[in-house]
């Protein structure tokens, strides 16, 4: 049988379940496939972690440019992380000829555009489903199941490790500290994971998806991310008696009028009862509507070593049985000219404000006539009994109202002398009416 030679760059969790996985499912992918898959030479800076994962020594290298430049292999994975060393993987192995794949979202965010072009010059191909939302086939679905739609919108909880946090917060009470150090253990967080608690890894991937959804690669520095690091258990509280739950969600939306795609990257209130609320702990859930399709909900583990692993092998299958007949992103050249990214300040939102107030007459009524000159309209308002005098919270809840004004209605709103500190300011998403919101 034709057998497909591969170099595995990194033997990390990702790395060592991809070797792991390769060989209990060798078989099985034989059969699928019509073709063996075989990892030849492993390239990883620990000797000590590979032969731990069981990798014979004979098969062990530590620089990854004897894999780059090794005539007999037909595929390199990185599986390295980080920017730069990674970066140099995947441009020496296309440039021998080698086609790549690759779980580097962070890196893709940064310079996927100009490393699929380079891929594509070559003939080569670029493959990254283990990139977003780690075992679930959502690019393949984007690329393939959904190809005769025009993507209206996605919303997607896609870092597992800030979900991990929120529901262990949400669910079990424990802090924030003992959450994370939970996630770390278990494989889920980045080696730096102030990329997952500060939205920058959601940031990536909805970058990749906006790529994918729309052949344009927004620039990474101008999507607006926030991170769930300064969420503070009150709001948790008050959002769940508002009847919401509180994720971290990418949200992708094309204007077609305007030639827009709105990217960002926030925690976000969602009413409980809508699927995506009810997505606990390493899993991921990405809602995409199509134009035609109307709603779509993918599911699954977005981190740890074996999922990520089912979609690195599924890159390697669908290179071990030949080239698409469609590329693998849409041909951005064409399509990029389309679009530019939606400022954060035009988007529109509903919103919810918490201020802390001094507990005297006539403070709501104050606030409310902020909104008012502004023309936003408040929805509901809660207000935990306190003593006269002293502070409380007060939340405010506002119809959909658009970012700018928000922002500045909540500037003068903290001026006044009964308003003791900023306001705390989340979004929220009903996902009704989608299909309008898209104009
Ligand atoms: N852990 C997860 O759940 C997921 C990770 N990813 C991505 O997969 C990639 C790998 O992640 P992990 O496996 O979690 O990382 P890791 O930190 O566990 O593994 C990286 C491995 O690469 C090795 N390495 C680093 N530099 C090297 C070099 N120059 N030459 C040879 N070996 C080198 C390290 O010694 C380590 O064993 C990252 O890009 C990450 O963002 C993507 C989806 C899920
Ligand atoms: N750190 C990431 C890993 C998968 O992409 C996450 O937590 O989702
Ligand atoms: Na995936």
């Amino acid at each position: 049988m034709n057998t497909l030679h591969i170099g595995l760059v990194g033997l990390g969790t990702v790395g060592a379940s991809v070797w792991k996985n390769l060989r209990t499912q060798e078989e099985l992918l034989a059969r699928r496939c019509g073709k063996l898959i075989r990892i030849e030479r492993v390239a990883e800076k620990n000797r000590e972690r590979a032969r731990l994962v069981g990798v014979p020594e004979s098969q062990i290298v530590d620089d990854w440019r004897m894999l780059a430049c090794d005539p007999s292999l037909d595929v390199v994975i990185e599986l390295i992380g980080g920017t730069e060393i990674a970066a140099d993987v995947i441009w020496e192995s296309l440039s021998h000829g080698k086609d790549v794949v690759t779980a580097n979202k962070a890196l893709l965010a940064e310079r996927g555009q100009e490393l699929a072009a380079f891929a594509a010059e070559r003939g080569k191909r670029l493959l990254f489903e283990a990139s977003v939302a780690g075992g679930i086939p959502l690019l393949l679905a984007l690329r393939e199941g959904l190809i005769a739609n025009e993507i209206l919108s996605l919303h997607g909880i896609i870092n597992g490790t800030c979900n991990y946090l929120l529901s262990a917060m949400a669910s079990r009470g424990i802090a924030y500290q003992e959450a994370l150090r939970e996630a770390k253990e278990l494989g889920y967080a980045e080696a730096d994971e102030t990329l997952d608690v500060a939205g920058h890894d959601s940031a990536h991937k909805a970058v990749i998806l906006s790529a994918l959804a729309y052949g344009f690669w927004p620039p990474l520095s101008e999507v607006h991310t926030e991170g769930i690091q300064k969420i503070d258990p009150l709001d948790l509280h008050f959002a769940q008696e508002l009847g919401y739950t509180l994720k971290l969600l990418a949200i992708l939306r094309s204007h077609p009028k305007s030639r827009e795609i709105e990217v960002r990257v926030h925690p976000t209130l969602l009413r409980k009862g809508h699927l995506l609320s009810s997505v606990n702990g390493v899993f991921n859930a990405i809602a995409v509507r199509g134009d035609i399709v109307g709603e779509t909900l993918f599911y699954g583990r977005g981190a740890g070593g074996d999922p990520t692993s089912s979609a690195v092998l599924s890159d390697l299958a669908s290179l071990a049985r030949g080239p698409l007949p469609i590329p693998d992103i849409p041909s951005p050249a064409e399509r990029e000219s389309r679009f530019s990214l939606r400022p954060m300040a035009k988007i529109l939102s509903r919103y919810y404000v918490r201020f802390l107030v001094e507990d005297r007459p006539g403070v709501l009524a104050e606030i409310a006539r902020v909104f008012a000159t502004r023309k936003i309209s408040i929805s509901s308002v809660i207000q935990p009994e306190g003593h006269r005098g002293e502070t409380v919270p007060l939340i405010v809840l506002l119809h959909r109202s658009r970012e700018s004004d928000v922002q500045e209605a909540c500037r003068i709103i903290e001026t006044l002398p009964a308003v003791k500190k900023p306001a705390i300011l989340l979004r929220v998403e009903d996902l009704d009416g989608e299909d309008e919101r898209s104009s």
